[in-house]
């Protein structure tokens, strides 16, 4: 088993670096036909808009659009959340292209801009009952998006709590307002549907693999499910000297 990841713009190294952590090989995909030699995508995060132009500019919305369709195990992280969502908020003038498949509504900078970047623990009980672990996972939010609504298919995986008088959206804006009371509103950050992943977070960041391992799990459960004589195997790149080398900086 392959896995691509969109490497247009944004943390694809991340990503990779990420799996081969977990002895899998991630194969950077910038055309179509790519997309034929793998059996699962990762949409890494990074600028939405920009990464659209350049889907756009490679011709690869069919293509992208085609492997959701086909039913292939897709995932996108924060920016990758954006491409996958049927709906998006906030956007630049002009809007920008989507693949869709998601059955849900995004804001594109729901936490507000890059200096409103943060992390914080949150909760992934559904993540912790399949890959083990601790009850939290450290969430790295770098502009974030948000999942504003979801589907009646789409499964909530994570919640991220605000306080509710402190963040209101409407169609097109955030408002971050001087805080003072509670109660809080849990914003959607991570959901699932059928063979789509989508975390508004950034997992690749982290040095808990967990998000990948369960993702891969996903991808080898529809794949056994699709084909019950698929001869698809996870490559492992093995304990070479390449994968004992720290390759990214870790952010715990
Ligand atoms: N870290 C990210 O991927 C940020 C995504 C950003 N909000 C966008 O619109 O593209």
């Amino acid at each position: 088993m392959t896995v691509g990841v969109l490497a247009l713009q944004g943390s694809f190294n991340e990503h990779i670096a990420a799996l081969r952590r977990l002895g899998v090989q991630g194969i950077e995909i910038r055309k179509a036909e790519q997309l034929l030699t793998v059996s699962s995508l990762i949409i890494p995060g990074g600028e939405s808009t920009t990464m659209a132009k350049l889907a756009e500019y490679h011709n690869l919305f069919p293509a992208l659009r085609e492997f959701v369709k086909t039913g292939k195990p897709v995932w996108g992280t924060c920016a990758g959340l954006i491409f996958l969502a049927d709906r998006a908020v906030g956007q630049k003038e002009g809007g920008q292209e989507l693949v869709g498949g998601l059955d849900c509504t995004v804001h594109r900078n729901f936490f507000g801009s890059q200096i409103q970047s943060f992390e914080a623990d949150i909760s992934v009980p559904i993540l912790t009952s399949k890959e083990g672990g601790p009850e939290t996972f450290r969430g790295v939010f770098i502009r974030a998006p948000a999942v504003l609504d979801v589907g009646p298919d789409v499964e909530v995986l994570a919640h991220y709590p605000v306080p509710s008088n402190k963040v209101l959206y409407s169609s097109s804006t955030v408002q971050i307002q001087e805080e003072d009371a509670l109660p809080e509103t849990n914003v959607i950050v991570a959901v699932k549907q059928r063979n789509l992943l989508a975390t508004a977070f950034h997992p690749e960041l982290t040095a808990d693999t967990r998000w990948h391992s369960y993702f891969m799990k996903m991808a080898k459960e529809m794949e056994q499910g699709a084909s019950s004589s698929s001869s698809g195997t996870i490559v492992s790149v093995g304990e070479t000297s390449e994968q004992a080398k720290p390759d990214i900086p870790i952010y715990q």
